[in-house]
C-alpha cells in the first residue's frame, strides 16, 4: 500500500516527503542540539513522573521498533511539570538504534549521536479524547527522550532485552505486565525542551519534547540484543536486521530550544 515506509534506501526518511510531505515543514524532529545556544529558562519546574507498573500490557514488534504499550483509559501513569500545562498519560515506549558500534540516537548534541534513544510516549487526555487526536494536533504529544550510551550493564533493562527474542518478527506481541519504565532512567532529568514532531511517518507536527541531558549507560551486550529483531515478518523469506531505525536530525528552522538548569 502507498503508507509503506521505512529505514531503508529507497523507503527511509529522505523519501517519506512524498507520502507525507509535512517531511519539510517548520517543527520538524529530531534536531541537532547545541546547549550554548538553548534558553536557559528559570521558569522551567522540574519534570514530574508518576507511573503505575500495573499499566503495562505488552511488548511488540511493529515493523519499525520495539514498542511496549500502557494501558491509557485513566491517569495512573502520568507525566507533567516541565514546559506542561497539562498532566499527559503514558501510551507506549519504544527505542530507536544502530548498527554495531555505529550511532542510533534520533537526537544529536552539538553533532554528536548516541547508541540509541528511549522515547517515552505521552498524550494530552485533558484536552483529547483519544491519542489519535491528541497525535494530530499540536501539542497534544509529551515525548520524553533518553540517550543510551555503552559502559557497564544497565541493571534494570534485561526486563526489555530478555523478552525481545519473543518478538523477533514484525507482527509479534507478548505479554508485558508490571513493568514500571522509571527504572530505566538516569539519576537526573535536566532537559532540553522544544515544539518537534513525531519522527516517524505520519510525522505529525504534535509534539512537545523534553530531551533528558544525561544519558541512560547500558552495556554493549544489552544493545545488541535489540539488533536481533527483524524489520520483516516471520512468512517473509528476507530477514533483514532491525537495526538504523533513525531520522537524522531536521532544521531548526526558527525554533528555540529552551534549558531546564
Ligand atoms: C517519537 N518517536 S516516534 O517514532 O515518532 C513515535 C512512534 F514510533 C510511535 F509508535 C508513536 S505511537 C503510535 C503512532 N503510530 C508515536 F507517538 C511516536 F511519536
Ligand atoms: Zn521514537
Amino acid at each position: 500500500t502507498g503508507n509503506q515506509w521505512g529505514y531503508g534506501k529507497d523507503d527511509g526518511p529522505s523519501a517519506w516527503n512524498k507520502n507525507y510531505p509535512v517531511a519539510d515543514g517548520d517543527r520538524q524532529s529530531p534536531i541537532d542540539i547545541l546547549p550554548h545556544q538553548a534558553r536557559h529558562d528559570p521558569n522551567l519546574g522540574p519534570i514530574v513522573l508518576n507511573y503505575d507498573r500495573c499499566t503495562s500490557i505488552n511488548i511488540a514488534n511493529n515493523g519499525h521498533s520495539v514498542v511496549v504499550e500502557f494501558e491509557d483509559s485513566d491517569d495512573r501513569s502520568v507525566i507533567q511539570g516541565g514546559p506542561l500545562d497539562n498532566p499527559y498519560r503514558l501510551k507506549q515506549f519504544h527505542f530507536h538504534w544502530g548498527g554495531k558500534g555505529c550511532h542510533g540516537s534520533e537526537h544529536t548534541v552539538e553533532g554528536n549521536g548516541y547508541a540509541s534513544e528511549l522515547h517515552l510516549v505521552h498524550w494530552n487526555a485533558v484536552k483529547f479524547k483519544t491519542f489519535g487526536e491528541a497525535a494530530s494536533t499540536p501539542d497534544g504529544l509529551a515525548v520524553l527522550g533518553i540517550f543510551l550510551e555503552t559502559g557497564d550493564e544497565h541493571r534494570w533493562l534485561h526486563m526489555i532485552t530478555d523478552a525481545l527474542y519473543t518478538v523477533k518478527f514484525k507482527g509479534s506481541v507478548t505479554d508485558f505486565k508490571g513493568f514500571n519504565p522509571k527504572c530505566l532512567l538516569p539519576s537526573s532529568l535536566h532537559y532540553w525542551t522544544y515544539l518537534g514532531s513525531l519522527t516517524t511517518p505520519p510525522l505529525h507536527e504534535s509534539v512537545i519534547w523534553i530531551v533528558v541531558k544525561e544519558p541512560m549507560i547500558v552495556s554493549e551486550k544489552q544493545l545488541g540484543k535489540f539488533r536481533t529483531l527483524v524489520f520483516t515478518g516471520e512468512e517473509e523469506d528476507e530477514r533483514t536486521r532491525m537495526e538504523n531505525n533513525f531520522r537524522p536530525p531536521q532544521l531548526l528552522k526558527g525554533r528555540t530550544v529552551r534549558s531546564s538548569n
